[in-house]
């Protein structure tokens, strides 16, 4: 019998309610043995919970029990809303882990049982877990669309097309010596020229789509003294970094995380560019220079006086020049007064909302990667069919090879080496 499980879902620490979770094929009688009587299924009911092995008293709290077939497992599950106290969730754990048959729960293990359960497909599972980690609304916007099941979606209709390709390509290879002349090649040949560009769509938004689930990365860059640590103070609304009137004082890259209109930022103050005698500070230029160039943006803030960026660091199209320090002549903006830091924010912000725009469902590397071979795949079949007399028998290796990589995308095969670190990375009670 599988074991059953249990783990407080909510946050550690001291809360207004806690939810303890426990599911499996004894969670209704082990949770019976607590509180005595369960309510009706999906119907929340409020129970005394006490310890069966003492008797003592635990808790009053709201419970929730959900049958197999229709819980987030899909294993009989009950709910436990406790009041959220450290003690009250460490006695409830306790007399649950006292009983026979009944464990805590590994990190991701309820959501591993919702995958074997079929509930969730792999990818869904990677949008649950972004879901969890979402900081901003454009990532959680993304990571529901893949846990509701976008990509897989898309995936399962791709492999539609594949196998009727691959049902035309064999029905002709097991007729070849019968007298049906009906050439399948322009059939096949469209069915697999519509995935391969739906893949390329989907590829070509993936880099938009890692930045919003990782976050834009925006560098501060310019002369010593610019003022670019005070920027990065203002934007960031704290002190995040030292200033002062001394050239040459930030050589570490400070970085400050950022909601600009719902996407994560990443903010970088560097170290102002110049060749310096000074070892320690010349390393910073270094890296100064080599996370500018890596950033998805870069704001150059001038100096007074300076009409134009001095080299260093590449200044792109994408990227803004701004002059700074307004309040002591002429400027776009000052971190003194706040002149001009709304429009720099806007600025930014509509920017980077633009690239966003092309994003695609394509979160994680892994994901990308099996698009990439199925998509490869997929060339090589079209390829052989572009010779004339094609060989069938080649044609449909390479179509069922795509399917291969299709199926692992959504965890159908293949894909038990990267179950253990998807579902490691979960919290225990997820
Ligand atoms: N008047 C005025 N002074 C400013 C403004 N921004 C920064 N400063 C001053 O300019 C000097 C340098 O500011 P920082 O923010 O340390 O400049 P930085 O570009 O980070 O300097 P480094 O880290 O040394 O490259 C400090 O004395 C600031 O008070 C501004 O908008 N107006
Ligand atoms: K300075
Ligand atoms: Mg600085």
């Amino acid at each position: 019998m599988t074991d059953t499980i249990f783990a407080l879902a909510s946050a550690q620490g001291r809360a207004g309610v806690a939810v303890v979770r426990v599911s499996g094929p004894l969670s209704w009688n082990a949770a019976e043995a607590l509180c005595g009587s369960l309510p009706e299924p999906r119907r929340a009911g409020v129970r005394t919970v006490a310890n069966p092995a003492t008797g003592a008293m635990i808790d009053e709290a709201l419970v929730l029990a959900f049958e197999k077939g229709s819980s987030f497992t899909g294993e009989a599950l009950v709910e436990f809303q406790t009041h959220g106290s450290v003690a009250v969730v460490s006695s409830l754990l306790d007399a649950l882990g006292s009983m026979e048959g009944v464990r805590m729960a590994e990190p991701g293990e309820f959501t591993r049982r919702a995958m074997d359960a079929g509930r969730l497909d792999l990818a869904q599972v990677e949008g649950l877990a972004d879901l969890i980690d979402a900081e901003t609304d454009a990532q959680r916007n993304q990571a529901l669309l893949v846990m509701r099941g976008g990509l897989s979606a898309q995936t399962e209709s791709w492999r539609n097309h594949l196998l009727h390709a691959l049902a035309l390509i064999e029905a002709t290879i097991d007729f070849a010596d019968e007298d049906v002349p009906v050439d399948v090649v322009p059939d096949v040949v469209a069915e697999l020229t519509s995935v391969r560009n739906e893949l390329a769509g989907q590829l070509a938004g993936a880099d938009a789509a890692e930045r919003v689930r990782s976050g834009f990365e925006v560098a501060i860059v310019g002369r010593p003294n610019a003022g670019k640590s005070s920027l990065l103070n203002r934007l960031a609304g704290r002190k995040a970094a030292i200033t002062s009137d001394v050239a040459g004082t930030t050589r570490d890259v400070i970085e400050v995380r950022m909601d600009l209109g719902g996407l994560a930022v990443t903010l970088l103050d560097t170290a102002g560019l110049r060749d310096s005698e000074d070892q320690i500070e010349a390393i910073g230029v270094a890296l100064a220079q080599e996370r500018a160039a890596a950033a998805d943006m870069r704001i150059y803030l001038l100096e007074p006086g300076q009409d134009a960026p001095d080299g260093g660091v590449a200044v792109d199209e994408a990227d803004l020049v701004v002059r700074g320090k307004s309040d002591l002549g002429s400027g776009d903006l000052s971190s003194l007064t706040g002149e001009g830091i709304d429009a720099l924010i806007a600025e930014v912000t509509s920017r980077l909302t633009f690239r966003s725009q092309g994003a695609s469902l394509v979160i994680r590397a892994r994901q990308r990667d099996a698009l990439v071979r199925g998509s490869a795949a997929v060339d090589a079949a079209l390829g052989a069919l572009e010779i004339s007399g094609a060989d069938l028998e080649l044609v449909s290796e390479d179509v069922r090879a795509a399917v291969t990589v299709l199926d692992s995308l959504v965890g159908r095969v293949d894909v038990e080496d990267v179950l253990g670190e998807i579902f490691g990375r979960f919290c225990i009670g997820k």
